[in-house]
């Protein structure tokens, strides 16, 4: 099948670069030429692991195209995914002005029948606000569909191939006809592809990605009281989720969650709650509970200093939102450098992805060490951001013997409570008793 995909970002690239590899032919558009022609020479621009070797075989097989021109990247395309950003707008709700920009585009250009489909997450309704967009021009037939995706950075690829479920949100059965072909060979492996309307599709993304940052929220809180009433939160992370009913995955507690996904989704839910003049009280709690627990730890180590961070230097490990991957939007380890600056430290920052992308955001604000070890030389604290591979099999003796003191504040729970008094650390976590 012949297919093209509007914005080649995170989504885009995974998109187009796993519907290459299931045999199809497919032109990535994208309005930014730098990218476009660093995927043209075969130079991939998103860190995600696994992605490249795909990326590289269907491009030189000439199945995985790039293009900056939309008419010339649509021609014949029987699928056409809108993957393009959807930022919060100004009061938080999402703002629809690309998807809605480029519906406008293609309307003037279609020449043939197509699918057009919505992979951006967008509020309920969209799908209606694109038809009309692209309807205002077209001279053709073509049908509009909700088809919302579900992955996850880092797993991106084994996420869209093998996904847990495709859902799409469709009227017309020519569509629906097309969408079936198009991921047979992805759903073929015991994964539905769940068809229903296009409203009910653009509400499940965002009630999957509420559902999830809630489920997170609980624990966090969950942790904070283990914290008061000394019980630990890892055991009860245990006991509870081995229930069936409630299950492991997402009950991590932590500094809160971040990444380009779950905050503005959650947000962006609460909007459409208010537009229809309901109150959504549980999405409320969980914006406000996960701003606090960003910046859990800083309290505890400014009181580990008597209250005067001035002049002290506070070692960062991992900044990226989450391991295996580059991305630091709304990753808690910014939240937490602009806490620990305004409290007058100093801070030094590793990390094995994402230090580009900390120093166009923050500068020279923050050092930047070459390895998790040097980030500890001399410095009078640790705190971990990140539960990257790398940090949770340290060489203990090695950073005591470089950090001032013993004290690690620990925001992903990494080490065990007994090695850690073993090896003469004190320690701070989450949910957890304190080591001293
Ligand atoms: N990143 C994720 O993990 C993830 C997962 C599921 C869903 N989503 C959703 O998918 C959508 C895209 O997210 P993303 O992370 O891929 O965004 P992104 O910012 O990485 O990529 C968007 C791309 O669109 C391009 N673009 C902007 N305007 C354009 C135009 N007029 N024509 C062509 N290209 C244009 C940009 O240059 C950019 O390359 C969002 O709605 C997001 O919520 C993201
Ligand atoms: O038990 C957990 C699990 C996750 N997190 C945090 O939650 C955030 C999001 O993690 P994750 O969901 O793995 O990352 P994303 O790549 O943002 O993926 C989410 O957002 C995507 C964009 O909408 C969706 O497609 C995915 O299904 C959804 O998981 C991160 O800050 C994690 O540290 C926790 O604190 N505890």
């Amino acid at each position: 099948m012949k297919i093209a995909v509007v914005g080649t970002g995170y989504v885009g690239l995974v998109t187009g670069t796993c519907f290459s590899e299931t045999g199809n032919e497919v032109t990535c558009i994208d309005i930014d030429q730098a990218k476009v022609d660093s995927l043209k020479k075969g130079k991939i621009t998103i860190y995600e692991p696994g992605l490249e070797p795909i990326f590289d075989r269907n491009r030189k097989d000439g199945r995985l195209k790039f293009t900056t021109d939309l008419a010339e990247g649509i021609k014949e395309a029987e699928v056409i995914f809108l993957a393009l950003p959807t930022p919060p707008g100004e009061d938080g709700s999402a703002d629809l002005k690309y998807i809605l920009g480029v519906a406008d585009q293609i309307g003037k250009v279609l020449d043939h029948y197509a699918v057009i489909v919505d992979k951006s997450t967008v509020p309920v309704g969209t799908a209606e606000k694109v038809h009309a967009k692209i309807a205002a021009n077209a001279k053709v037939e073509f049908d509009v569909v909700s088809n919302p995706e579900f992955l996850r950075e880092g797993v991106a690829v084994e996420d869209f191939m093998k996904p847990d479920r495709v859902v799409v949100g469709t009227s017309s059965d020519r569509a629906k006809a097309i969408m079936e072909r198009l991921y047979a060979p992805l759903v073929r492996q015991g994964n539905p592809i769940i068809f229903m309307d296009e409203r009910s599709a653009e509400m499940t993304k965002y009630a999957a990605n509420s559902f999830l940052a809630m489920k997170i929220t609980f624990m966090n809180e969950m942790a904070n009281l283990c914290e008061l009433a000394g019980a630990n939160v890892d055991n009860v992370r245990k006991g509870i989720g081995t229930d069936s009913r409630i299950g492991k995955r997402f009950l991590f507690p932590g500094i809160g969650y971040g990444g380009s996904c779950f905050p503005k989704d959650v947000q962006a839910l609460g909007k459409t709650a208010q537009e229809f003049n309901y109150d959504f009280k549980i999405l409320k709690s969980i914006m406000l509970v996960n701003e606090k627990q960003k910046v859990k730890l800083i309290p505890q180590v400014k009181e580990y200093f008597n209250g005067d961070l001035k002049g002290k230097t506070i070692a960062l490990w991992g900044l990226a939102f989450k391991p295996y991957t580059d991305d630091i939007r709304e990753a808690p380890s910014l939240y937490n450098i602009k806490a620990l600056k305004r409290a007058g430290a100093k801070v030094v920052v590793f990390d094995p992805e994402a230090m580009n992308n900390v120093k166009k955001e923050v500068g020279k604000k923050v050092k930047y060490a070459s390895n998790m070890y040097e980030a500890l030389e001399g410095a009078d604290a640790l705190m971990i951001m990140t539960e990257w591979p790398e940090f949770r099999t340290p060489d203990f003796s090695k950073m005591k013997d470089k950090l001032k003191n013993k004290v690690i504040f620990d925001g992903r729970n990494l080490y065990d409570l007994h090695e850690i008094k073993a090896q003469g650390f004190e320690y701070y976590s989450i949910g957890r008793e304190t080591v001293k």
